[in-house]
């Protein structure tokens, strides 16, 4: 029996692997589930997964949370802060480590399940962006395993021999990220000037939190993931490609130097990804469609629009500064997307705040997991004050 830690329950990851973990009772149990403020999803879960802990990150709903489980007559402990999620990863409750808080806040708690050598199903992307190397050190200690869960790495990982070998010795020429062109592919630049939240996160092909479905729509998305897959593969920079393939069925390939590209396909679903990290090196049933390719009849490719959408050359930008670049980068859209959600940002203006914000604060070292949140603060900050000029 797996006994799983989901961090980041109430999520749309959160209900994808809830839905593959109750599909095989006999194989996974939750043992810890936990939320950021959704304190009423948070119950509910609880009353249909029993776990042990019960997790809310900020304390302001622990009360609430520990009546509606006295209500429910559940017996999870309640924990609350960020301390309680680094213990909910790094117990010995658990085997498994589902990674899925979004952004920088998920950080610690990925660096503790590596550290205490869990299997980690990495769904935030933002942890790797921000720490790859203080991440490998911290899955060396522990001796645990890292699977990717976003689906282009998940793809990678699944047409690589042995899952991540040395690159040259397999003979890999280069990675190639698959892109859908989120909800504005084939828009001009002027097109976007007015375009709300609600139109950024109608994400074409997957359903996901509005955070990476703006990410999506500005391709910064596609940019963390280029960054995520040179820190989980070990790829130079000029051997991962992005293409646009905008019916999402290719997740992602992998082109070997006697010309063979190995892709892996399936419908647009995370189950899958999930079910084959959760069950790896075994594969368990999914509740995944079968892929119907009559259906599909065709599948599409196209260069991605960088003139329009320059988050992606952004990311490619910080990665070949290195050091705090990738932090800064990420701190920076973060705020920026914060913004725009919050409707006190433009949709246009999340490339500006980001790009300003690496031009402002050149890249810097990164010694250790103290110089590495002060370097996000430092990019946190400056970035606001960017917003706050535009906004003037
Ligand atoms: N959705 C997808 O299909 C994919 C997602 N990913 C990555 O997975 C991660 C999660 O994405 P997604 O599920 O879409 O996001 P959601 O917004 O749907 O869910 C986010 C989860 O994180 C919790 N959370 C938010 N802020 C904090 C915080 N400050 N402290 C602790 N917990 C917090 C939320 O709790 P609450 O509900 O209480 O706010 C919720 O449980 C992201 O990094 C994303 O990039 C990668 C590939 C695909
Ligand atoms: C499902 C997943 O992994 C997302 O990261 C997805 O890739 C987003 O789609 P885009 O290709 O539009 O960024
Ligand atoms: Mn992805």
């Amino acid at each position: 029996m797996m006994r799983i830690a989901l961090l980041g329950a109430t999520g749309s990851i959160g209900a994808s692997t809830l839905d593959v973990v109750a599909r095989h009772p006999d194989r996974f149990r939750i043992t810890a589930l936990s939320a950021h403020r959704n304190v009423a999803s948070l119950a509910e879960l609880c009353r249909r997964f029993n776990p042990e802990m019960a997790v809310i990150a900020d304390p302001a709903g622990a009360d609430e949370l520990a009546q509606r489980l006295r209500d429910f007559a559940v017996g999870s402990r309640v924990m609350a802060g960020p301390q309680a999620l680094i213990e909910a990863a790094a117990g010995a409750h658990a085997d498994c480590v589902v990674a899925a808080i979004v952004g920088a806040a998920g950080l610690e708690s990925t660096l503790a399940a590596a550290r205490a050598g869990k299997r980690l199903l990495l769904a935030n992307k933002e942890s790797v962006v921000m720490a790859g190397s203080l991440l490998k050190a911290a899955l060396a200690e522990g001796g645990g395993e890292l699977l990717p869960l976003d689906s282009e790495h998940n793809a990678v990982f699944q047409c690589l021999p042995g899952g991540r070998p040395d690159l040259a010795r397999a003979g890999v020429r280069r990675i190639v990220l698959t892109a859908s062109g989120g909800p504005f592919r084939g828009r001009r630049r002027e097109e976007l000037a007015g375009v709300t939240p609600d139109m950024a996160c109608a994400h074409p092909n997957w359903s996901m939190g509005r955070k990476i479905s703006v990410d999506s729509a500005t391709l910064m998305n596609k940019g963390l993931e280029v960054i995520e897959a040179h820190l989980l593969f070990g790829a130079a920079a000029a051997d991962i490609d992005v293409v646009v393939h905008a019916q999402s069925i290719i997740h992602s390939m992998v082109e070997y130097v006697d010309g063979s590209v190995l892709a892996q396909l399936g419908n647009p679903d995370m189950r899958t990804a999930i079910a084959h990290a959760l069950a790896w090196p075994e594969r368990i049933e999914a509740g995944v469609a079968a892929l119907n390719l009559i259906d599909i009849a065709r599948l599409d490719f196209e260069v991605a629009d960088r003139a329009t959408f320059r988050c992606l050359d952004l990311a490619y930008q910080a990665m070949a500064a290195g050091g705090t670049a990738p932090i800064t980068l990420n701190a920076a859209n973060e705020e920026a997307v914060a913004a725009f959600l919050a409707g006190t940002l433009p949709f246009l203006a999340i490339d500006r705040v980001i790009a300003d914000c690496l031009e402002r604060l050149p890249a810097g070292s990164v010694q250790d997991l103290p110089g590495l949140l002060d370097s996000d603060l430092t990019a946190r900050r400056e970035a606001q004050r960017i917003i706050a000029g535009l906004a003037a």
